[in-house]
């Protein structure tokens, strides 16, 4: 098992949040900001939290802020940035769009480490989830190496790594459930309130 001290966790904020037209990260849960629900599911876990945005307004949650280094190119390149910052060999990474995430999911990630794996991300009925996920810091290079060559997908650059997929349980499938449109915001509050 590794130690808290030996993981950071990283928090992706940026993006255009094209589908929802407003800062993902700032949407409202039972009256809470998205954001705070991958802090709170981070914060038992990690020794710092390290949120990924150009946007100032994340500074009121009192935590280490990044710019993206290289500009409006996606989740890859907000790893990338946030790696650059981590001073901690293990990184949980998390988007900032998924309200129902809790600790207990990120443990089983933590978990499953094992001497070879780069990337341990969670699967949730036959999908990979690149942005629930522990990533060794050294992926950075080879993310930069894509991202030069304008490859900007992740789960192109995912499938470059040698990873780990955990699937989740029938129990858990709802908590990794991501809000990009307005529908599916309505989606998560009616399932939140019952
Ligand atoms: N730091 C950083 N985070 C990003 C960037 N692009 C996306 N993200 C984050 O990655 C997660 C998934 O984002 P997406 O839903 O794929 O993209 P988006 O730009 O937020 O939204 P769409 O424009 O609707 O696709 C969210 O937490 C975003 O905040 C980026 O360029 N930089």
């Amino acid at each position: 098992m590794i130690d808290k001290k030996d993981i950071t966790g990283i928090i992706l904020a940026g993006g255009k949040s094209s589908r929802m037209g407003t800062d993902k990260g700032f949407l409202r849960l039972n009256n809470k900001p998205f954001v705070q629900y991958s802090i709170e599911a981070l914060k038992p876990l990690v020794s710092e939290i390290i949120i990924v945005s150009d946007d100032l307004n994340y500074d009121v949650f009192g935590l280490k802020r990044v710019n993206d280094i290289t500009k409006n190119a996606g989740p890859m390149a907000g790893i990338c940035s946030g790696l650059e910052a981590s001073s901690t060999d293990y990184n949980l990474i998390l988007s900032c769009d998924i309200p129902l995430i809790n600790s207990e999911i990120l443990k089983k990630l933590i978990d499953a480490v094992d001497a070879n794996s780069e990337i341990i991300q969670i699967e949730n009925q036959g999908k990979t989830m690149p942005l629930i996920a522990l990533y060794k810091r050294h992926i950075k290079d080879t993310f930069n190496g894509f991202l030069q060559k304008g490859e900007r997908r992740l789960r192109v650059a995912v499938k470059a790594c040698i990873s780990k997929n955990i699937k989740l349980e029938k129990a858990h499938e709802f908590s990794t459930m991501n809000v990009n449109t307005k529908e599916e915001l309505k989606q998560i509050e009616n399932a939140f309130n019952h």
